[in-house]
């Protein structure tokens, strides 16, 4: 059937021109008779109230146009993965075959040198592609075994293997655990000794072409980007026909769309017109749909094969836990969830900035469960730490002498320890692709192992202005994703991540797995808050002479009907659904953010306007004390901690070698990542360089045991990590 699309404009345009013709009959009938009378008042307010109903109706059947639209691309760009996915399952059985020219070596090369009893899912594949000089992206969940798909085929291809990876650690992880194995392998990196750095321009040169063994060399994205001198080895390469493959790692860095956007991996889009026999092949555990595609296009990698390995890791079990307000509370929360859950179990608890990861480390280790306990073993990591300090704590959790790590998401990607029993986000992640990635890392030897997060309302405006500021100009997009993976209290927590990364979802692939699918239905009641909403709304434009934080705006409402964390609840949702906005005011020292009406605010009041919240009871708050499924949630949380003093002690175990932090400034985006180039230092990005300039967090400071003000307080730019 054709269909003609009429614009919006078009469609004023259409509306107006009804309007006049309607107003001009009824100026006309008015016209031929005197006076009025109290039918014309009737027939006029019948009119109005008509109009107001066909507005009301307009704006509705608008908002519907929108969603259509949305759901109409995303299904487009499904539509167009799972055809080249069809495609890609007719041909995994080429891929799977053992009598390719390379197979016999392979399989030699994956029992005697690399002691693996057989391949996982995808990895043959993956191999038997990246041996055919093909295109590839493999998309493999965190610790599934990907660097062997690259690390395999480099050492039966003639040549170098160039792997472009973002992590300095990571990078080195790897480049020890290869030479263990005799593999010769390198990086190149600001790290890297100045006559190392000599001999590999001499190898890529092919100066030493004779002597040397190297397979494969690491090179960070910002080195590639930023040194002409790297880009011209790397010609001399190609042209003597020693440029085996392009490998990138963590591929989905190349998408803006991705969580991790970094804009210097954009220039290995010149890498296929610059070397268009050199295969690439691409790596990454999180990616939508939206993003590989657009990782095809920058890399120019159109027809390349696609390999997606299950995301969902059946042995984790996922949770949200609603974290108190008040500061004190949310530690002894923390607290009682490990020693009540996790006892001497190994684990790492996520915190938002440096600072919060060494208070979350002094709390665990003087918390003990009996008087004479020395409290949870806990060690601190993040990028303001010395390398010896960050290196000790690693080593100590490694050997079990530290069971917590807590620490800022500079501790990560490369860490492979199997026994991590639980994954705990004292605070919310910047997006789901994080989150996903993070959480991970639990239960990598495949035994049931827990990834919880404690939500707070308050936190979320902490992160809000740095999503803000993030360079993709998706922060807040991402946040907003992640904030509704932690309101929803009605859905399966994994039909949620499935749904995000464009998976398909059978309703019992969670297994009773997360705690909205262990818990009685009843214990959520979802309502349309819309009048509520409507409320809010008012407020503020009764009120739009003074401003509101999102936490005094709480302070501030009076709701009837709900309770404070459904109406802390229901802004968030308000803000996702862009009734309402945040509006961020810049100091020089400082980022606040606003609560302000939104852009579809207007619509709040439509008579069809809805907006639906999954209400929790306050009785029947979560429980974080025990790993009973079934006792899990219906209990209210008592605290058993012992009541710590309030004097903040020295922490243990890892600031021993050094309590204090590196005097050099650290990098605000991670000191793991590799920003540094002796070609064109100047040209580093400007923000990174800001001499350590002051940003701000929101702290709750508690004034009582139920009410909190916020002020702003001030963090150095070495506290973050996690931009
Ligand atoms: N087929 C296999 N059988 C058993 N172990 C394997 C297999 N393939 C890889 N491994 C092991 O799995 C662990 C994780 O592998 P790897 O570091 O390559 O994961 P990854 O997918 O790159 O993870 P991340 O996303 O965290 O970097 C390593 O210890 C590796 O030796």
């Amino acid at each position: 059937m054709d269909c003609i699309v009429v614009s919006d404009d078009e469609n004023d345009e259409f509306d107006d021109l009804e309007l006049i013709t309607a107003a001009e009959q009824f100026d006309s009938e008015n016209k031929s008779s005197s006076k009025h009378t109290s039918a014309d008042d009737d027939e006029l307010l019948a009119i109005e109230v008509e109009i107001s109903q066909i507005d009301e109706e307009i704006s509705r059947l608008r908002r519907k146009r929108l969603q259509l639209i949305v759901r109409q691309q995303q299904l487009k760009d499904k539509i167009k993965l799972d055809h080249r996915s069809t495609t890609d399952t007719n041909l995994v059985e080429q891929w799977q075959r053992t009598d390719f020219p390379w197979s016999s070596k392979v399989e030699h090369i994956r029992t005697n040198i690399f002691n693996i009893p057989s391949f996982r899912q995808w990895q043959l594949e993956t191999i038997n592609v990246t041996l055919s000089n093909r295109d590839c992206i493999l998309i493999m969940p965190t610790g599934g075994g990907k660097s062997l798909c690259y690390q395999l085929p480099a050492i039966i291809t003639d040549g170098i293997t160039i792997v472009v990876s973002p992590l300095i650690s990571l990078v080195e992880d790897q480049v020890y655990a290869l030479k263990k194995l005799n593999i010769d392998a390198r990086s190149l990196n600001t790290s890297t000794p100045r006559e190392e750095q000599t001999e590999i321009m001499h190898i890529l040169d092919g100066q030493k072409k004779i002597d040397s063994t190297l397979k494969i060399l690491y090179l960070t994205p910002e080195k590639i980007a930023k040194s002409k001198t790297i880009m011209a080895k790397l010609q001399k390469l190609y042209e003597t026909q020693r440029f085996a493959r392009l490998i990138v790692d963590e591929v989905h860095c190349v998408s803006q769309f991705g969580h991790d956007f970094r804009p210097d991996y954009k220039y290995l889009s010149i890498f296929k017109r610059q070397f268009p026999n050199v295969s690439i092949l691409g790596l990454t555990a999180t990616a939508t749909t939206k993003v590989i595609n657009d990782v095809q296009q920058i890399l120019n990698i159109p027809k390349c094969i696609l390999f997606r390995a299950p995301f969902n890791r059946k042995n984790l079990f996922y949770e949200v836990i609603h974290k108190s307000d008040v500061g004190k509370d949310a530690f002894n929360e923390l607290v009682n969830c490990i020693q009540h859950r996790f006892d001497k179990q190994s684990g790492i608890v996520y915190c938002l900035s440096q600072k919060d990861a060494e208070d979350v480390c002094c709390e665990l280790q003087r918390h003990g469960m009996y008087e004479d306990d020395v409290g949870i073993k806990a060690g601190c990591y993040h990028a303001g730490l010395s390398g010896p300090s960050r290196t000790q704590v690693h080593e100590r959790w490694i050997k079990n002498q530290v069971h917590v790590i807590c620490a800022t998401i500079a501790f990560g990607m490369g860490i492979d320890k199997p026994d991590v029993r639980f994954v705990i986000h004292h605070s919310l992640s910047k997006s789901i692709e994080n989150f996903y990635q993070e959480s991970g890392r639990a239960g990598r030897d495949d035994k049931e192992s827990h990834c919880i997060l404690f939500f707070r309302f308050g936190d979320v405006f902490r992160l809000a202005p740095m999503a803000f500021s993030d360079k993709s100009g998706n922060g807040l997009t991402n946040l907003y994703s992640m904030i509704s993976y932690c309101l929803n209290e009605s859905e399966c927590r994994r039909k949620l991540i499935a749904k995000y990364f464009d998976e398909v979802w059978q309703s019992n692939d969670c297994n009773h797995m997360c705690d909205i699918c262990t818990r009685p239905s009843t214990y959520i009641s979802k309502r349309n808050c819309s009048q509520e909403a409507a409320m809010i709304v008012e407020y503020l434009e009764k009120n739009s002479k003074q401003r509101f934080t999102p936490l005094k705006l709480v302070e501030h409402l009076s709701i009837p009907t709900m309770i404070k964390i459904d109406i802390q609840r229901l802004i968030l949702q308000l803000i996702i659904d862009q009734y309402l906005k945040e509006d961020f005011h810049f100091t020089p020292y400082n980022t606040v953010c606003y609560v302000v009406p939104g852009p579809k605010a207007k619509y709040v009041h439509d008579e069809h306007c809805e907006i639906v919240i999954d209400m929790i009871e306050s009785t029947k708050k979560r429980s974080s004390n025990t790993n009973n499924k079934d006792e899990k949630q219906i209990l209210k949380r008592t605290s058993t901690t012992p009541k710590a003093p309030d004097v903040r002690p020295k922490l243990r175990w890892v600031t021993n070698i050094d309590s204090t932090r590196k005097s050099e400034p650290s990098k605000k985006r991670a000191l793991t990542y590799d920003d540094d180039d002796d070609d064109d230092n100047d040209k580093k990005d400007q923000f990174e360089n800001t001499p350590l300039s002051k940003r701000t967090s929101f702290s709750i400071s508690p004034t009582s045991e139920t009410t909190q003000s916020i002020q702003p307080s001030v963090i150095d730019d070495e506290e973050l990590d996690f931009l």
